[in-house]
């Protein structure tokens, strides 16, 4: 009606205005005005929409300050406000979050709420409330990043976890994995060739690539009867294992920032190439997994044809009595490889830094291990590896300073209970660091010092309570065995078998920063200098 005659003649309709009135009626039915008040209204709705705006705000920043039942919690406001908090930590602070936790306990105490509905723990009670209560499931928000939420890692629900890990558990009991026990001797035999090689050539090594380049080669050849060759790439850098690292970050950022997602798997590749490359490695990882997946489907002969038994002999076992869809079976592999790969070697590589750089460390080991095979030549086989006290606390201490997994993992308090002596409403998001129980200098006393010895003491027979580096309860590590066995033979073949020196490496090379497993500030760089034997050489 804007301009309309009829509208200019009946503004007032059922009283016939005066003289005076009439021009002024007329003024403000007229375009400016009426554009004058336009504006106005459009100035009064707008002042409407953002009090009313700014009324949620304030009623939303009181209900979590204030009125939240984690209310009584201590922590900074702003991680009570948002869990854009931990966010800025983890990402642009690129993977800072455990440091910023370590200075909220000092601050705030043994409970520390980081999030609008999370808590933290710091006392090492509160990590088996936390973790052995099979109640608790894992928490979506975190978990579903992982693009796996079907896998015995990603899966959020209880019933459906524990299936899967019934599924997979046959294959990484104690018995199958002294089975595949050769495949983790002849890997590690040809990376100790390798390593001559690189002596012959006058190469420093650098370690977690080459640990990794093991751990990636078992971890394949169990899971799809297929190896990366990874021990034969130069520097030991399988672009495999360069888009792996890059996969992880991607991962984080859609954690923080879900709406990525689609994104990254919507977009067509040369966008997002030129928007965020680095994101294209998550899905170039899973398509090289998914590429092993689709061969072992079309060819299942593959597998029949493999020299020892693999994952996916149990997870494609009809048998099973249960039927993994495509998907399913693409995150499992995400969930196994990554898993397999970077734990083993992060923790290799704190054992190898730490034995490097402390020569009594270094001497007892050998002695040990020269005890044990006088003869460099004769097998080291994994049952008679296991009984060696020395080494059993090098590689005890190195899970411990290696942590394995450093983000803290969040489960949901399905119900109220006390956790680490407090009592946590229903429904919250609770997590703790393995961090805080292996440096707890209570327990372990000096918690930064690599002291192997603290294992061996008459008293130290609980310490096992709190080495957590494979977690605990109903989500504990499902690979610990391998993991372990991976362990004992990388170290005790490299130490009994090769005598290695640092190259310009210290102790600030092996501090973190956190993205899921500690990511390593610098690098473990290693020579030969002395080959005892070489097997295979
Ligand atoms: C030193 C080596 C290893 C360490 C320190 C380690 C540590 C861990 C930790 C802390 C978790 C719990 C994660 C969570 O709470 O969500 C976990 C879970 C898992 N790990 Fe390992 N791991 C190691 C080796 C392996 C290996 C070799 C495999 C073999 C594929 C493996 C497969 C898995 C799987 C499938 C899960 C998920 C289990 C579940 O959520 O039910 N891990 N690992």
């Amino acid at each position: 009606m804007v301009g309309h005659p009829e509208a200019l003649r009946c503004p007032v309709p059922r009283s016939k205005p005066c003289h005076f009135l009439r021009p002024c009626l007329w003024m403000a039915y007229s375009s400016p005005v009426q554009g004058f008040l336009q504006v106005q209204q459009r100035t009064d709705l707008l002042t409407l929409v953002g009090g009313a705006v700014l009324l949620l705000l304030f009623c939303r920043v009181s209900q979590r300050l204030f009125f939240h039942p984690l209310a009584r919690f201590p922590g900074p406001p702003a991680a009570a406000l948002t869990d854009y908090y931990i966010t800025y930590y983890d990402i642009f602070k690129g993977g800072e979050w455990i440091n910023q936790l370590r200075k909220l306990h000092e601050r705030y105490g043994p409970v520390v709420r980081v999030g609008p509905n999370k808590l933290h723990f710091s006392d090492p009670s509160a990590y088996d409330d936390i973790y052995r209560d099979s109640r608790f499931p894992k928490e979506p928000w975190f978990y579903d990043a992982w693009v796996s939420y079907t896998s015995s890692f990603g899966c959020t629900d209880i019933k459906g976890a524990r299936e899967r890990r019934s599924l997979l558990h046959p294959f990484f009991s104690r018995r199958s994995v002294l089975r595949l026990e050769p495949v983790i001797q002849e890997t590690v035999d040809r990376f100790i060739s390798s390593m001559k090689q690189n002596r012959i050539e006058g190469n420093v090594i650098n370690i977690f690539h080459g640990l990794q380049s093991i751990s990636l080669e078992v971890i394949t050849t169990f899971c799809f009867a297929k190896r990366f060759d990874a021990i034969d790439y130069p520097g030991y850098q399988h672009p495999f294992l360069a888009i792996f690292l890059e996969s992880m970050r991607g991962i984080f950022l859609v954690q923080h920032f879900p709406f990525l997602r689609p994104l990254i798997f919507g977009l067509p590749e040369w966008l997002v190439k030129i928007i965020a490359p680095q994101s294209l490695a998550f899905p170039a990882f899973t398509r090289t997994l998914g590429d092993q997946i689709d061969a072992i489907l079309e060819e299942p002969t593959l597998l029949e044809k493999a020299e020892q038994e693999t994952i996916y002999h149990h997870l494609l076992n009809p048998k099973s009595g249960q039927q993994l869809t495509t998907d399913a079976l693409q995150h499992e592999a995400n969930t196994l490889v990554a898993a397999g790969t970077d734990t083993v070697a992060n923790i290799g590589n704190m054992a190898m830094f730490q034995i490097l750089n402390n020569k009594d460390v270094q001497r007892r080991l050998r002695q040990e291990l020269r005890d044990a095979f006088p003869d460099v030549d004769s097998p080291m086989p994994l049952e008679k590896l296991e009984k060696l006290p020395y080494l059993t606390a090098v590689v005890q201490e190195s899970l411990r300073l290696g942590h394995g997994v450093v983000t803290p993992m969040p489960r949901i308090a399905a119900q109220a209970k006390s956790i680490g002596g407090y009592l946590v409403p229903q429904g919250t998001v609770v997590a703790m660091s393995v961090v805080f129980v292996h440096t707890n200098p209570d327990i372990f006393p000096q918690p930064l010092k690599f002291d192997p010895d603290r294992w061996l003491k008459e008293t130290s027979s609980g310490l096992h309570n709190y080495l957590v580096a494979f977690s605990k309860g109903p989500r504990q590590c499902i690979g610990m065995t391998l993991g372990w066995a991976e362990l004992y033979l990388i170290i005790g073949n490299l130490v009994r078998r090769i005598d290695l020196e640092l190259v310009d490496t210290t102790k600030e090379d092996v501090e973190w920063k956190a993205l899921l497993s500690p990511r390593w500030k610098g690098r473990v760089k290693a020579r030969i200098k002395k080959v005892e034997d070489v097997v295979g050489s």
